[in-house]
């Protein structure tokens, strides 16, 4: 625990979020909290502002309006001991091809300053965690794009983070890998009771592994709860004896918001920037 926080304080407390490139409003006066321990999903369509707002999440953008607390830390005034709470898989390649396994996830270490004395037993704990022991001495470069995924994942835990920040894990792999990924996540996360803030487009995976969702459309919450009380709350809506699915509240949510230039749930873009990531 923090000075700042209680038992009760939010992992991640955002008021009012607000941040525009340009004339562009990416975030809109988002509100959200996150409980200590809950796997949250930030859901919506390329666009909505999900990677914005988790950046602000993670100090790498500034807060220009409105507020952002980590575990009670203000994002703006106390960025350090942020950054030193959470780990953070961007969507981004994060991995260096021409470095093994084992010398990618020491990288981390040094950075987040893992005490050396520890260091290498940490880093073969956090490989060993995603299940990456066994190829921790190849070159990265030999990955597939799941075992990727793994490895930033064993990158984002080498400093023991009390939140786990996942900006698309799984965009761009197949099921098995997809599952993978999840699988890893969740282990972890019984393990130590980690904090985790997913985005994701895939509301299957949403569905079956977060606690509490938010979908965001347009700089904004539209719509939160855990993914049964959304679809139970459009079926009496709807008044619809089968239970609807995530993406149907989401299209009931965002109405034909979906289809204009915010993009649709599966727009290629992400996709073919995680090709890029990957390949
Ligand atoms: N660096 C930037 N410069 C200008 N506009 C940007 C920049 N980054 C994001 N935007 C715009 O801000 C809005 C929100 O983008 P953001 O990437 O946060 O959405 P997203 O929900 O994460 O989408 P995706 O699922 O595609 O990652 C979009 O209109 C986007 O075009």
């Amino acid at each position: 625990m923090t000075p700042d926080s209680t038992p009760d304080t939010p992992a991640v407390a955002c008021t009012g979020l607000c941040y525009s490139f340009g004339d562009t409003r990416a975030v809109d006066g988002l509100d959200l909290s996150v409980g200590e321990g809950e796997v949250f999903g930030l859901l919506g369509p390329n666009g909505a502002g999900k990677t914005t707002a988790i950046r602000c999440i993670t100090t790498l953008l500034p807060v220009p309006a409105g507020m952002v607390r980590v575990f009670g830390h203000d994002t703006g005034k106390d960025r350090m001991a942020v950054r030193r709470l959470l780990g953070y898989v961007p969507q981004q390649l994060s991995a260096d091809s021409g470095l093994t396994g084992r010398e990618n996830v020491e990288l981390f270490a040094r950075v987040f300053d893992v005490p050396r004395r520890e260091r290498a037993a940490r880093v073969a704990e956090a490989l060993e965690v995603v299940d990456l022991a066994d190829a921790a001495d190849r070159l990265a470069g030999t990955y597939s794009g799941g075992m990727v995924r793994r490895l930033e994942l064993a990158q984002a835990l080498v400093s023991a983070p009390r939140l786990l920040i996942l900006d698309e894990p799984t965009i761009g792999l197949d099921p098995i890998a997809r599952t993978g990924v999840w699988d890893q996540i969740n282990a972890v996360r019984a393990a130590t009771g980690m904090t985790v803030l997913v985005t994701t487009h895939y509301m299957d995976e949403a569905d079956q592994h977060c606690d509490r969702v938010g979908l965001m459309h347009r700089g904004r919450i539209r719509a939160l709860g855990t993914p049964t009380e959304l679809r139970r709350g459009l079926a009496e809506r709807q008044g619809a004896d089968a239970l609807p699915t995530l993406e149907d509240v989401f299209r009931d949510v965002a109405g034909s918001g979906l289809d204009d230039q915010s993009g649709g749930f599966r727009d290629v873009r992400s996709t073919r920037r995680t090709a890029n990531r990957v390949g």
